[in-house]
């Protein structure tokens, strides 16, 4: 296995508070990883020094080998790392495949327009997008405008995509969509960290699972052995609630 991303010893601070405190782990090229915690626990905070929104405080972020602590998010999205972000927004007035194409020429990964919309066209396919392809992304309801926003990211050619919750929204039979794409774009080699507020979905699509809690990793490990760790337990499932988890997690 290959080491994607590492951090080391990374906090930052607005003012005096500390949002990620002094955080540090390695990721594997092709894993899916869950980022877990309380509202406020500092999830997006660190998704956002990972793709350059924000200045690291201290402490070191490297990507495929390289130091990229000082990167802006340009930069991030030009060297492979893709975000979608919570709130879900296409350029409403260009077509689903002009959406898709935009992102590919912010990516960088194309040259000319010629080759971005020829590759926008091969990402819609893939999400199964690609008979609506002309529509106005308006004109999409929300399901689709989540694929709409994976296809987005995936036309950036990304190594590392950071997926915002993605689920939140969906019915029950949409998330399962949703997860077999996850899982699709994973197996093209694409490590993704997943924030997710659904412990089911956590569980059932994670490889692995960081904890975060007033900004520090207080646990990181395989799914089930981190439900059962007495700290995340405490911090944030509550036990009644990690006793359900658990017996429901053996059947899915
Ligand atoms: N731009 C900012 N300026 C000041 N404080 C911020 C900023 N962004 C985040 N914070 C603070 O940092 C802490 C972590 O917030 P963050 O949004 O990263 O948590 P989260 O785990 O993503 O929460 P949620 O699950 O509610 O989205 C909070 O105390 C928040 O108020």
């Amino acid at each position: 296995m290959t080491e994607i991303l590492r951090l080391e010893n990374v906090s930052k601070s607005f003012g005096g508070n500390h949002a990620v405190n002094d955080v540090s782990f390695s990721l594997e090229e092709g894993e899916i990883i869950g980022l877990i915690g309380p509202n406020g626990a500092g999830k997006t905070t660190l998704v956002n020094l990972i793709t350059g929104v924000h200045p690291l405080t201290s402490g070191k972020v490297i990507f495929a080998g390289e130091d990229v602590s000082k990167q802006q998010a340009f930069q991030a999205a030009r060297r492979g790392l893709a975000r979608t972000f919570q709130i879900v927004q296409p350029f409403p007035n260009m077509t689903v495949l002009e959406n898709v194409a935009a992102g590919a020429l912010f990516g960088g990964g194309t040259g000319s327009v010629q080759d971005a919309l020829e590759s926008a066209h091969q990402e819609l396919k893939f999400v199964g997008l690609d008979a609506v392809a002309d529509t106005p992304a308006s004109a999409l309801a929300l399901p689709n405008r989540k694929r709409l926003e994976l296809a987005k990211s995936l036309a950036m050619r990304p190594k590392f995509l950071l997926l915002d919750e993605v689920n939140a929204g969906l019915n029950a039979s949409e998330i399962d969509g949703a997860l077999d794409l996850i899982r699709k774009i994973a197996a093209r080699g694409v490590t993704i960290l997943i924030i997710e507020h659904l412990m089911k979905v956590v569980l059932s699509i994670s490889q692995r699972i960081l904890v975060l809690h007033h900004g520090e990793l207080i646990a990181q490990g395989d799914p089930r052995t981190v439900i059962e760790d007495p700290q995340v337990v405490e911090a944030y499932l509550g036990s009644k609630f990690a006793a359900r988890v658990k017996a429901e997690s053996h059947h899915v």
